[in-house]
């Protein structure tokens, strides 16, 4: 959860670029010998001793167009370019399910393609918006909601009329009818036929499917170059396909494929009907058409989620938690649901007088563990020696956030380490030499996935930085939300590349700036400075020490204040209009309609703003646009749909989830 937007994701890299940069960084040789004196931090004699012969390193930037124009930042345009170069001339049956192409039946004319208003079957966000997956109430059920116009042009009425399933391990969908739902990038496609378009329903990630130490015995992951199926001369399925914007990843099954049951995958609840909690049993508050203050037409929102007649009506008898009192839960405004139902999550409670229950999942890389009853994960790195940031752990690590995402109990996150005396050693430098070029292009994206995950989570993030900490292992604890560290002075933490003989890539630099300031930043990172934990805290890089036995204590303490906040524990809520490209206010608790919305100066009267832009930019379909912050408003560099979409959109996500 950020109280700042990340820092630009400007990053549009080309292969040619790459190739230069190529030649003009990586370490250095030797003197003399030939060989590559590697890693850094040894001393030569030792290299040499090795006798290692290391290839230069590729740069951040030498991947795969695929890979690195972001899902839900990378530009727009990128994307487009990216989609030409790959896909053009491929026949349609192998074009990408994220290709736009595929939004309309195969065998058909282009003229249903995603994006073009007023022709019945239009992209979201464009006029006529004609279809919205809907989050239920946990990831496994989702309703499919055709909107559409009639033969008059007059709006339909939302009406469910598909429940899908989906099916992580084989990255599709099922749908009660049995059918497959193939993913098209922005929707799903059913039969060739549109249907949805809405907000991308969070399951759609989970193909990051665990490779090592997570059960992996089924298939192979839709990851790095093994998606992009340009280059295997097949479809692209790219996760990150710059046109998947958030989820690709849906490979698509062929039509009429029998549906197998949805395989039971570890720590994640089996499909079916889910006991909703007793706090959701509330009933459905009153609700006016429109938010009171917002100046656009009525705009019919969808009747409240039915019941299921197979769940049993909620107890009568108080909640054994006990409700919470009222002015930890303000009742929001008509029309208008708090983000903890928007969100998925479980709304703050207080602390329980039962036991703590405690849930454990765990990788060959990280241990989670989850604490029910305070909504806190800790999330313990345990690859020794050093818990180098390798593939594995990067993917370990994206799945096991993904899944604390996912699960309506978790709403904290502590990182830590279990390895005595390091907390992270930074990227793994075995990963980015002697490697081949695809395995560096999934490599750094796993890397910047990693930053992307953990910058624009939705959990609190608190670092417990209980070790060393360089490079990469600082770039971790730079992108929670607060850092905690061991008053140890041999601890140090830092972004030390320039010591190694590599420049920090910008997003590393960004977000440091982002916490030390500039020149801080300017100077540690021209020395590669590391940082003793007294001086890191002096220069701001960490917000405490203490002694490392209170470490743990001390970060549950400080998740809990955060938590307390409003809007930090899926108590608030947020309606946002956008007019004339400006997001605005219509209201919140404590936050006078109309005033803008602020997210690179932590909020405005505890909005939580990574909820927010994450909320807004989903319900106005711009998730890959570039965010930009200006004073105390927001909004996307890119296309925004018109205003009186933007508060339908959302209105009706708050409503449906
Ligand atoms: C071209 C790329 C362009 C831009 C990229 C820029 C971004 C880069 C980001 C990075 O994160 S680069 C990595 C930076 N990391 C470091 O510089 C850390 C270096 N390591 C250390 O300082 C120390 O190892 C230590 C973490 C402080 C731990 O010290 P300790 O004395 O406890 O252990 P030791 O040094 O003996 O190491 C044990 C073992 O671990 C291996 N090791 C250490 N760090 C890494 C690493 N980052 N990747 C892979 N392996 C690492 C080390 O070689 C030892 O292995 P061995 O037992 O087989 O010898």
């Amino acid at each position: 959860m950020r109280c700042c937007s990340p820092p630009r994701p400007a990053w549009v890299p080309t292969c040619s670029s790459s190739t230069r940069s190529r030649r003009s960084t990586g370490p250095a040789r030797a003197a003399g010998t030939g060989a590559w004196d590697w890693p850094p931090w040894r001393s030569r004699s030792r290299s040499r001793q090795r006798g290692s012969t290391i290839p230069a390193m590729l740069l951040p930037d030498a991947v795969c167009p695929h890979s690195t124009a972001s899902p839900r930042l990378g530009p727009r345009a990128a994307g487009d370019e990216v989609h030409r170069r790959c896909c053009r001339g491929q026949p349609r049956e192998l074009l990408p399910a994220s290709c736009p192409g595929m939004a309309v039946p195969l065998g058909e004319p282009e003229r249903g393609r995603a994006g073009r208003a007023g022709q019945g079957r239009t992209e979201r966000g464009s006029a006529g918006q004609d279809g919205m997956v809907q989050g239920g109430a946990g990831p496994w059920d989702h309703r499919i909601i055709k909107v559409g116009k009639d033969p008059q042009g007059h709006r339909v009425q939302p009406a469910p009329t598909t429940t899908i399933t989906p099916n992580p391990e084989q990255g599709a969908w099922l749908n009660n009818k049995g059918a497959w739902l193939s993913g098209n990038g922005r929707g799903l496609t059913e039969g060739g036929w549109l249907i949805g378009g809405g907000p991308t329903p969070r399951p759609r990630r989970v193909p990051l499917t665990s490779r090592a130490g997570n059960g992996g015995s089924g298939p192979r992951p839709l990851h790095g170059a093994d998606r992009c199926g340009a280059q295997r001369g097949g479809a692209c399925s790219a996760l990150l396909c710059p046109r998947g914007w958030g989820g690709g990843g849906l490979a698509t099954a062929p039509r009429g494929s029998p549906s197998p049951p949805p395989p039971a995958r570890r720590g994640v609840p089996p499909p079916g009907p889910r006991v909703p909690r007793c706090p959701l049993h509330a009933p459905c508050p009153p609700v006016s058409p429109t938010s009171p203050v917002s100046p656009y037409p009525p705009y019919p929102r969808p009747p409240c989620p039915p019941i299921s007649p197979h769940i049993p009506p909620p107890p009568q008898t108080p909640c054994p938690r006990g409700a919470a009192p009222p002015h930890l839960t303000p009742p929001p405004p008509p029309g208008v649901l708090p983000l903890s139902q928007a969100w998925g999550r479980a709304p703050r409670l207080p602390p329980s007088p039962l036991p703590a229950q405690r849930r454990a999942f765990s990788n060959n890389k990280i241990l989670v563990e989850l604490d029910e009853s305070a909504g806190v994960a800790t999330m313990k790195f345990k690859s020794p020696p050093v818990n180098s940031l390798s593939l594995d752990f990067l993917t370990e690590f994206c799945i096991s956030l993904e899944k604390l995402e996912n699960d309506r109990a978790c709403r904290g996150v502590i990182l830590t380490s279990a390895v005595p005396k390091i907390f992270s050693s930074g990227l793994d430098i075995t990963e980015m030499c002697g490697k081949s070029t695809e395995h560096y292009a999934e490599f750094w994206r796993a890397v910047q996935e990693m930053w992307l995950r953990l910058y624009s989570s939705n959990m609190v993030t608190v670092a417990a930085v209980n070790g060393s900490s360089p490079a990469g292992g600082c770039l971790i604890a730079l992108t929670c939300d607060y850092r905690i560290m061991a008053e140890n002075p041999k601890f140090s933490i830092g972004l030390n590349e320039a010591q190694l003989g590599i420049v920090a890539p910008f997003w590393f630099k960004d977000t440091f700036v982002n916490v030390v300031g500039h020149r801080v930043a300017e100077s540690s990172l021209q020395l590669g400075s590391l940082h003793p934990a007294p001086e890191a805290h002096r220069i701001g890089l960490v917000d405490e020490l203490v002694p490392e036995e209170k470490l743990k204590d001390r970060a549950t303490a400080v998740m809990q204040q955060w938590l307390a906040l409003p809007g930090k524990g899926g108590t608030s809520w947020a309606v946002t209009e956008c007019r004339n490209g400006d997001l605005t206010c219509v209201g919140g608790p404590g936050i006078e309609a109309g005033s803008c919305v602020s997210v690179g100066t932590g909020g405005v009267g505890g909005w939580e703003v990574g909820k927010l832009s994450k909320a807004v930019r989903a319900a106005l379909g711009c998730e890959g646009c570039a965010w930009h912050t200006a004073g105390r408003s927001a909004g996307c560099a890119g296309r925004l749909p018109p205003a009186q979409l933007a508060v339908p959109a959302l209105l009706s996500r708050a409503g449906g989830a």
